[in-house]
């Protein structure tokens, strides 16, 4: 199994590189690609810890050699957000990097499953696929925006709160991965009830969590190493779908023909050897959860049409 990391020299490129290396199965391939010179040296430091992955590194211009034979490539390359900024203020810059990746990968690597963590998510999944399809070879089983952090959030939150453990804590997020886009189902939430003020409060601390970070960073980055741990369990997920492991169902940020639903959302899905074997549902929504939905269409369709348009 290949694994490849597109902006591996990064503040969740490299803790995710790192989480790789000592927990992927033995046998494992790790490349690395960054524009960033220092990419050869993570690597070199990296191949120090006892484990049996292999892992190389590249820079340069070209990601190619990165590519060959490629699995699964997490895109973490591009810019990150400062205080002030919004994630769709990242669109300029990171639409045309994730355009020429994904150009790179279908030309190499055009059956490898892609996992985009770039921002803005709602939109930059979007340009990935729509360049797939210009390419020809696009399957949308395949292409996977990365939105585990949503979730990962939820559990921390909701354990803090109500004193659990917080690995026994599962919670659905849909929709998409920017403020009100970002909709946890904590109606949904086996063996844990919230008040209506609860939820509230928990629902605004999950979708402004990217934000408190940025902030508390003061213009040192976004967050970074609860991404990276979060891109691992997205990526050891599906890891043991192409290793056939049944069963594994991930929330992503996909694309669907759920009649009611826009055409990219982040939605329960089951994995296997291809990708997305199948989509689960969703579920019943609360009134204040469907409340909440009607208000975020607007806003992931605004963001879906301006990625189409910048493809075409
Ligand atoms: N999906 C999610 O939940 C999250 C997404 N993000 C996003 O992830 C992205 C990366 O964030 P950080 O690692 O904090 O940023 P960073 O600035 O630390 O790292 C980005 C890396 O991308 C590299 N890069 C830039 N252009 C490239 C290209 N064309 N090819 C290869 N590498 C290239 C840079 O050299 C740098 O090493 C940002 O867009 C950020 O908004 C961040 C947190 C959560
Ligand atoms: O907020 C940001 O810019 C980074 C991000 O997507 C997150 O932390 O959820």
């Amino acid at each position: 199994m290949k694994i490849v990391i597109l902006g591996a020299a990064g503040g969740i490129g490299q803790g995710l590189a790192l989480l790789l290396k000592a927990q992927l199965p033995v046998g494992s391939e790790l490349a690395l690609y960054d524009v960033n010179s220092i990419t050869p040296g993570v690597a070199v430091d990296l191949s120090h810890i006892p484990t049996d992955v292999t892992v190389n590194g590249f820079s340069g211009k070209d990601p190619t050699l990165a590519l060959l034979g490629a699995d699964i490539v997490l895109i973490a390359a591009g810019i990150a957000r400062k205080p002030g900024m919004a994630r769709s203020d990242l669109f300029d810059v990171n639409a045309g990097i994730v355009r020429k990746l994904t150009e790179d990968i279908a030309h190499t690597c055009p059956k490898a499953l892609v996992g985009i963590i770039t921002n803005p998510v709602n939109s930059t999944v979007v340009i990935s696929a729509e360049t797939f399809k210009k390419a020809g070879v696009y399957n949308k089983n395949k292409l996977f925006g990365i939105t585990t952090l949503d979730i990962i959030r939820a559990r921390s939150f909701i354990a803090k709160l109500k004193n659990k453990v917080s690995e026994n804590i599962k919670v659905p997020v849909i929709g998409g991965h920017s403020g009100v886009t970002i909709l946890p189902l904590l109606s949904q939430i086996p063996d844990i009830s919230l008040t209506e003020s609860e939820i509230k409060t928990l629902t605004q601390s999950i979708q402004n969590a990217g934000t408190e970070v940025v902030k508390a960073k003061e213009g040192g980055g976004s967050a970074t190493l609860s991404m990276a741990y979060a891109a691992a369990l997205f990526c050891f997920s599906l890891v043991r779908a192409l290793n056939g492991e049944k069963g594994i169902v991930e929330y992503a940020y996909v694309e669907s023909d759920r009649k009611q639903y826009p055409r990219f959302f982040a939605q329960p899905v089951l994995l296997n050897e291809n990708g997305i074997a199948e989509y689960k549902e969703i579920g019943a929504l609360s009134a204040f959860e469907q409340k909440h939905l009607e208000k975020i269409l607007d806003e992931l369709n605004k963001d879906i049409g301006l990625a189409e348009q910048f493809n075409q």
